[in-house]
């Protein structure tokens, strides 16, 4: 493909953990052209505006004002955005960047000109709890409890400096998990309840720990709760028919047969690829349902190549698939 054909893409906030990961899921694509910033200019209000401008898609990999900053520059009615930050998730106009949640979805992010990507907590929560609404087994009004546990690189690039360089007395601290997000009030809160069309926001609790990127979100529900009776079987078997022939969501055997060890769930197996796996525990009257998911990967940048695959008409695999 010569570069007249090839579809422009910008990646405002190259250098920052989302941008990295897309841009290594990109490398040796011969249908794009990527539009790099002089790295010295990277902040550089003209040089981003020239770019952002040039470019058929944007990708906003920036703190939530520098991507509201970034995306209002754009004068060019070509140019198309992909947002993996916070700031328009539940903004109107905008398609929320989930192909698998729900019939309808997937056109409306190959059609769409603005697409926010989920959170990567969300990504989980919402890929367990959007079924059991949309198919009647969970109420509207459920009081929906979920919890996280979530590898450090999540929390960006201090983060990642404030684990990877800790010394002596600090990195023994940071050896244990840390429970976080404890005012109750995630970021993710408002896109978990609004995508999933339930009256109120769950309450979410999430867990750092001390390995670099990974994620499982846990819903807990007591069947008694459910709108109809409902066994851990008849929920997994709702799953699997929900997610039939989606290349990148894997329902796993019930009770995750064959995938524990000695009883433990690993948070790491979906690193390195966009591939989310739902898992479905439980007992008569009590069912517990878990997403895992690299929250790099799914729950950010392959997210975000694989929405920007399905918008320009490619085959929607992420290169780390
Ligand atoms: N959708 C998802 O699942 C996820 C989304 N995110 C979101 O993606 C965004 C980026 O997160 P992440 O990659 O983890 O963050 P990082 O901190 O790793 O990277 C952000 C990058 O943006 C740069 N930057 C900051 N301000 C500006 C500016 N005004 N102009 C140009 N560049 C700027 C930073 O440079 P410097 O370091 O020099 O300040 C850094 O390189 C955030 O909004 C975050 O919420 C993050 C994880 C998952
Ligand atoms: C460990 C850690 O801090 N994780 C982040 C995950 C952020 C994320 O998924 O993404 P957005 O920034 O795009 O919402 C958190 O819980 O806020």
């Amino acid at each position: 493909m010569d570069t007249a054909t090839m579809h422009r893409v910008f990646i405002d906030g190259q250098e920052g953990t989302t941008g990295l990961q897309i841009r290594e899921r990109l490398q040796g694509r011969r249908d794009l052209q990527l539009l790099e910033i002089d790295p010295e200019r990277r902040k550089d209000p003209a040089a981003r505006r020239a770019l952002i401008n040039e470019a058929d898609v944007l990708i906003t990999c920036l703190p939530d004002d520098a991507a509201r900053e970034s995306i209002g520059w754009i004068e060019n009615p070509r140019t198309r955005v992909i947002d993996p930050s916070t700031a328009h998730r539940t903004a109107e106009g905008w398609v929320y960047g989930f192909p698998e949640l729900r019939p309808g979805q997937r056109e409306a992010v190959r059609g769409a000109r603005r697409v926010a990507v989920p959170g990567c907590h969300a990504t989980g929560f919402l890929a367990l709890v959007v079924p059991l609404v949309d198919q009647g087994l969970l109420p509207r009004d459920a009081r929906v409890i979920a919890h996280s546990l979530t590898g450090y690189s999540g929390g960006g690039r201090k983060m990642i400096q404030a684990y990877e360089q800790a010394e002596g007395a600090r990195r023994e601290q940071l050896r244990g998990p840390r429970p976080y997000g404890l005012t109750l009030q995630h970021k993710h809160l408002p896109e978990m309840r609004a995508i999933a069309g339930l009256d109120r926001a769950p309450l979410f609790q999430p867990v750092v720990g001390d390995f670099y990127k990974g994620m499982l979100v846990s819903v807990p529900l007591f069947a008694d709760a459910l709108a109809r009776p409902a066994t851990p079987a008849a929920v997994h078997e709702l799953y699997t028919s929900y997610y039939a022939g989606e290349p990148f969501i894997r329902v796993m055997p019930l009770g995750g047969q064959g995938a524990l060890e000695d009883g433990y769930l690993g948070a790491v197996e979906c690193n390195d690829t966009n591939r989310l796996d739902v898992f479905v525990f439980g007992k008569p009257d009590q069912i517990l349902v878990v997403a895992r998911l690299d929250n790099l990967g799914k729950g950010a940048s392959g997210a975000a190549v694989q929405n920007l695959n399905l918008m320009l008409g490619a085959p929607e695999a992420t290169g780390l698939d």
